[in-house]
C-alpha cells in the first residue's frame, strides 16, 4: 500500500510555482527523506498534503484518503512534527502532551511520551515558554507521536537539536519504522536524511528531481568515486596502464602518487589488477565517494554528472552538510 501518493500536484502563489506537477509515491512502512534546499517547496508538500493548504492542480492521496475530501479519516492516523512549532508559553511541556492526547482522543501515557522523546521529568514540569530550541522540538515531537500514527509527517526534524539530540531523533524515527510507522521526513541537511531513510526525493523548484536511495544517487551520478594509490617504485612508468583502464579517468601521476577518478566501481579492481600487471608495487590505496555535498549540489543546480570526489570538493562546514543556492 502506498502511504502517500500524489498525482500532478502542483500549488502556484501568483507567478511562482511552489510546486510542480509532483507524481510521488511512498510505500507504508517506509522511511523516507524529502530533500531541496530552502524554497524548494517541502513545506507547501507537506501543508498540501494535510490540507492546510489547497493545490492549484492535481491530487493527493494519504493513507489510502483524499488528501482534500476525506482529511477527517486522515488526520486521526497522522501525527505531524511541523516547522515552527507554537508553544503555549505558560502551559508545562507535559501538559502540553496531556493536550495532544485529549485532543486526538488518545490513550497515552503522557511521561512515557515525554521519556522517549528525551526530556526529563522535571522538564516536563517547566513552563515550555523556558525550554530550548532544542527542549521545544523534543516536545513537538512528542506531541506528533500521540495516538501511535500509522504515517509520521516530520518538517525539518533536526532543527534546533545539538548533535546528541539528533542522533536520539535518528534513533526515534528508526524504532517508530520498526513499529511499522511510515515517515516522511523533510530536510535540507543530508547527513540527517541518510542516516536514517530508506529512500529520498529530492525537489528542487517545486520540481522533483530524483528519488532514490542514497547509493542509487550516487551510482546515477556517475560514481565518481576519487582513488588514490601509494606506489613504492613510483607512479610515473605506470600513469599511461592506469589510462588505459575502462572506468578510470583524470589520472595524474606525481612522485610515488597516483590520483584518478572511477566513473565506474568496477574499474577500481581492473586499476589494481592492471598496476599489478605493470609490475608496479603498490603500498596503499586510499578510495573516496562522492560527498553528499557533491551529490546534491549536482542534483539541485543543474550540473548532473558533473559530481567530484569527496578529494576534492569543497571543504565542508561543521559537521553538517546542507542543501544550499
Ligand atoms: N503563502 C505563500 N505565499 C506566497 N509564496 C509562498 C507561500 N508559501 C510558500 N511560498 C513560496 O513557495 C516556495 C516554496 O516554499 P516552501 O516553504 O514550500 O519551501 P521549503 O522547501 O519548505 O523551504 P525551507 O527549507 O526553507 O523551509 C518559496 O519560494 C516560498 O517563498
Amino acid at each position: 500500500m502506498t502511504a502517500i501518493e500524489t498525482t500532478g500536484l502542483t500549488k502556484a502563489y501568483g507567478d511562482l510555482v511552489a510546486v510542480d506537477d509532483l507524481d510521488l509515491a511512498v510505500e507504508a512502512g517506509e522511511v523516507f527523506g524529502f530533500l531541496g534546499p530552502n524554497g524548494a517547496g517541502k513545506s507547501t508538500t507537506i501543508n498540501m498534503l494535510l490540507d492546510f493548504t489547497r493545490p492549484t492542480a492535481g491530487s493527493a492521496t494519504v493513507l489510502g484518503h483524499d488528501a482534500q475530501t476525506e482529511i477527517d479519516e486522515i488526520s486521526p492516523r497522522v501525527g505531524v512534527l511541523p516547522e515552527g512549532f507554537d508553544i503555549y508559553p505558560r502551559l508545562s511541556g507535559r501538559r502540553h502532551i496531556e493536550f495532544a492526547i485529549e485532543t486526538k482522543d488518545a490513550a497515552d501515557d503522557p511521561d512515557a511520551i515525554v521519556e522517549r522523546v528525551g526530556l526529563s521529568a522535571a522538564d516536563a514540569d517547566r513552563p515550555a515558554g523556558d525550554y530550548s530550541k532544542g527542549m521545544r522540538q523534543r516536545l513537538a515531537t512528542g506531541m506528533a507521536l500521540v495516538g501511535d500514527p500509522d504515517l509520521l509527517i516530520m518538517d525539518e526534524p533536526s532543527s534546533g537539536l545539538d548533535p546528541h539530540g539528533i542522533r536520539e531523533m535518528q534513533d526515534l524515527v528508526r524504532s517508530e519504522a520498526e513499529r511499522g510507522t511510515t515517515v516522511f521526513f523533510s530536510s535540507h541537511i543530508l547527513q540527517h536524511v541518510e542516516a536514517v531513510c530508506d529512500r529520498v526525493g529530492v525537489l528542487n523548484d517545486g520540481e522533483l528531481v530524483a528519488v532514490d536511495t542514497i547509493a542509487g544517487l550516487r551510482e546515477e551520478i556517475g560514481g565518481g568515486a576519487s582513488m588514490e594509490l601509494i606506489l613504492a617504485d613510483g607512479a610515473a612508468d605506470v600513469r599511461e596502464p592506469a589510462a588505459s583502464v575502462a572506468g578510470i579517468t583524470d589520472v595524474v601521476a606525481s612522485d610515488h602518487t597516483l590520483e584518478c577518478t572511477v566513473t565506474d566501481p568496477a574499474a577500481k579492481a581492473d586499476l589494481v589488477i592492471a598496476l599489478d600487471r605493470a609490475g608496479a608495487t603498490i603500498a596503499d590505496v586510499r578510495i573516496e565517494d562522492v560527498s553528499l555535498e557533491t551529490l546534491f549540489t549536482a542534483l539541485t543546480s543543474g550540473d548532473e554528472g558533473e559530481a567530484e570526489p569527496d578529494a576534492t570538493a569543497a571543504p565542508v562546514t561543521a559537521s553538517e552538510t546542507e542543501v544550499s543556492r
